[in-house]
């Protein structure tokens, strides 16, 4: 029998924490093990180093975060310390221990100024606290160890927790018309999709020593699009399943005040992922259908 390599994934109700383990469970050469709090409060630095000497991982994956985007500009302090302290000591677990780390990070680090897709050497310049939190997260994970894959991604939406799709899921069945914004541009990507190219990259650093593996990559699905098409899309794929529908009336952010402002701009090209780790996520309209598919039989709470 093949030994499994065991994983410790950071969350264990998170979007990406939950397809890990999905995924995870039709593969036999590796184990997940997901720790959330208490036992591992990435808000509680010193919780951390204990829980990674016990549960002896051969790698870590580093999906937890403080994510609610408008709340952060009223808990900074609390985001910091979870997207920054929190992975600062996790990396320099790992690197006590000599184990790769695999960090997850945001298209929130761009300030969407730029009219064409991000590369990982363009300027950072976040426009709210979530992504100044993540930036600095980034910063100190590859300061404390230099084996680190931080992964960008962006726009998650899964069966799993709360996310855009299945908000307007929820919403279409209240309302026959939503107004969305449509001058905000980025990359809609699937956690399941997240998962399997995350598991690709960790293999990758297990198997290699190739410092092209190690640093910063953008991992977005492959296609663009602005949240009120994203939006049309999720409708799309649920009327023709017979599930609930809306019309999507385009909108300006201005027409949207949220007490966090967004990149207009936060699209990400991932062409050094592909060539550094033969890692390429599919399109997103073809996950998105899928997903919509997967939530309207029930499968999922
Ligand atoms: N969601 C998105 O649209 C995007 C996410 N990302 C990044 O991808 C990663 C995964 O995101 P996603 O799966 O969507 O996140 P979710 O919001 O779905 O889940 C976040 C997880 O973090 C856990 N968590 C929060 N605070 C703590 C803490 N103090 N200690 C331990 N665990 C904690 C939560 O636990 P609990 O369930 O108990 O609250 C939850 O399980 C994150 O790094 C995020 O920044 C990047 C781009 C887009
Ligand atoms: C619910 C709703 C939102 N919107 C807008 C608000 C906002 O500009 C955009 C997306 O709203 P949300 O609050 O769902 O998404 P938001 O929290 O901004 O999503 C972000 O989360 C973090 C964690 C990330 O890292 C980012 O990549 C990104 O996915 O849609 C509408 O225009 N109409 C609506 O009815």
């Amino acid at each position: 029998m093949i030994p499994r390599r065991r994983y410790l994934v950071t969350g264990t109700q998170g979007q990406v924490a939950q397809s890990l383990a999905a995924r995870a469970a039709s593969r036999n050469d590796i184990e997940i093990i997901a720790v959330g709090r208490p036992e591992l409060d990435l808000a509680d630095t010193g919780s951390i180093a204990a829980t990674v000497e016990q549960v002896a991982p051969e790698l870590i994956i580093s999906a937890a975060a403080y994510t609610a985007v408008d709340q952060a500009q009223s808990e900074e302090a609390l985001a910091f310390a979870i997207n920054a302290d929190g992975p600062a000591a996790l990396a320099q677990a790992a690197a006590r221990r000599g184990i790769p780390l695999v960090h997850l990070s945001t298209d929130y680090v761009f300030s969407g100024a730029k009219t064409t897709p991000y590369v990982e050497t363009d300027e950072t310049g976040p426009t709210n606290v979530y992504g100044r939190s993540k930036l600095e997260g980034e910063q100190r994970v590859l300061s404390a160890s230099p084996n680190v894959a931080v992964l960008r991604t962006a726009w998650v939406y899964s069966p799993y927790g709360k996310n855009f799709l299945k908000t307007m899921l929820r919403l279409a069945g209240e309302r026959p018309e939503l107004r969305v914004v449509a001058d905000q541009f980025g990359n809609p990507t699937s956690a399941l999709d997240i998962a399997d190219a995350v598991l690709k990259v960790a293999d990758n650093l297990l198997e290699s020593r190739d410092e092209r593996m190690r640093g910063v990559f953008h991992m977005t699905a492959t296609g663009e699009a602005s949240w009120a098409d994203f939006a049309r899309a999720i409708f799309a794929a649920s009327a023709a399943e017979g599930g609930p529908s809306s019309e999507v009336v385009s909108i300006s952010s201005s027409d949207y005040p949220t007490p966090a402002s967004r990149p207009a701009n936060s699209r990400l090209d991932c062409s050094k992922l592909r060539l550094s780790h033969g890692v390429v996520l599919p399109d997103w309209h073809g996950s998105t259908a899928a997903i919509v598919r997967e939530i309207l039989a029930g499968r999922h709470g």
